[in-house]
C-alpha cells in the first residue's frame, strides 16, 4: 500500500501536534521554531519553481520602503522577491499548511488573523536584511510572521543566519540564531520580534508570510 502521507490531507493531520507545538512556543516567547513542517518534497517543488522564476527574470529587487531599490548608502537589504499568487499545487499546499497555522494561531492566541500574504526571496551572494520590524511602516495589520526555507545542506559555513530578539528595545545578544534549513519553519509576533538575516556566503531562498488582521 503506498505512504498515506503522500496526501495532502494526510499530511495535514499528521503534523497537527507538531503545529500545536510550534504555536505553544509561539504563544510563550513570541517566537517559535521547528523542523520538518514543510515536507522534503514540496520543499524541492518550490524550491524548483522559484529557480523557473529567477531564470526567466520573474524576481524584483526587494525595497522596504519607496526608495529602496535605489538607496545604496545604509542599505538594508539586498535581496530579490516574488510575491506569490497560489498558481500551482506546490503554492497551494503551502497555503493550506498556512491555513492550518492561521486557525492554530486563532484558537490559540485570539488575533483574529483573517489573511495570509506571503513572497519568496532569492538573497544572492552577499545578500542580507538588517534587523527589522515585520510591521510595515504606519500600518498595524502584520500580526504573525512566517518564515521557512528552501536549500539542502545548509551548514554554518554557509552564513545567512537569521537572528531575533526578544523585543524591540532589546539591545543585547540575539535570543535566537537560526540558520536557514530546508523545512523549518519560524514564527514570530510581526510588531514584537526585531530580527536580521546575516549575510549569505551561497544563494539563499526563503518563504516569508504574514498573517493579517482587518486593517481598520
Ligand atoms: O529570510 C529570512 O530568514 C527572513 C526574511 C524576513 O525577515 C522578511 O522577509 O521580512
Ligand atoms: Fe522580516
Amino acid at each position: 500500500m503506498s505512504a498515506p502521507s503522500a496526501s495532502g490531507e494526510a499530511a495535514a493531520v499528521d503534523s497537527r501536534p507538531a503545529l500545536e507545538a510550534l504555536v505553544e512556543r509561539l504563544a510563550d516567547e513570541g517566537f517559535a521554531m521547528a523542523d520538518d513542517i514543510v515536507p522534503a518534497e514540496l520543499v524541492s517543488a518550490l524550491a524548483a519553481e522559484l529557480e523557473g522564476h529567477i531564470a526567466a527574470g520573474r524576481l524584483a529587487v526587494a525595497g522596504v520602503g519607496r526608495d529602496e531599490a535605489f538607496r545604496r548608502d545604509g542599505e538594508i537589504r539586498r535581496a530579490a522577491i516574488r510575491w506569490m499568487d497560489g498558481g500551482t499545487e506546490a503554492e497551494q499546499r503551502l497555503l493550506v499548511l498556512a491555513e492550518e497555522l492561521r486557525l492554530l494561531i486563532n484558537r490559540r492566541l485570539f488575533l483574529g488573523l483573517f489573511d495570509f500574504e506571503c513572497n519568496t526571496i532569492a538573497y544572492p551572494v552577499g545578500g542580507f536584511y538588517g534587523r527589522h520590524l515585520d510591521r510595515l511602516h504606519g500600518a498595524k495589520n502584520r500580526v504573525v510572521s512566517f518564515v521557512t526555507y528552501l536549500d539542502a545542506d545548509w551548514g554554518e559555513a554557509d552564513g545567512g543566519a537569521l537572528r531575533l530578539w526578544r523585543s524591540p528595545d532589546d539591545q543585547g545578544e540575539p535570543a535566537a540564531t537560526v540558520l536557514p534549513k530546508a523545512g523549518r519553519v519560524v514564527l514570530m509576533l510581526s510588531e514584537e520580534i526585531p530580527h536580521e538575516v546575516l549575510p549569505a556566503h551561497r544563494p539563499r531562498h526563503a518563504i516569508a508570510g504574514w498573517w493579517r488582521i482587518n486593517g481598520a
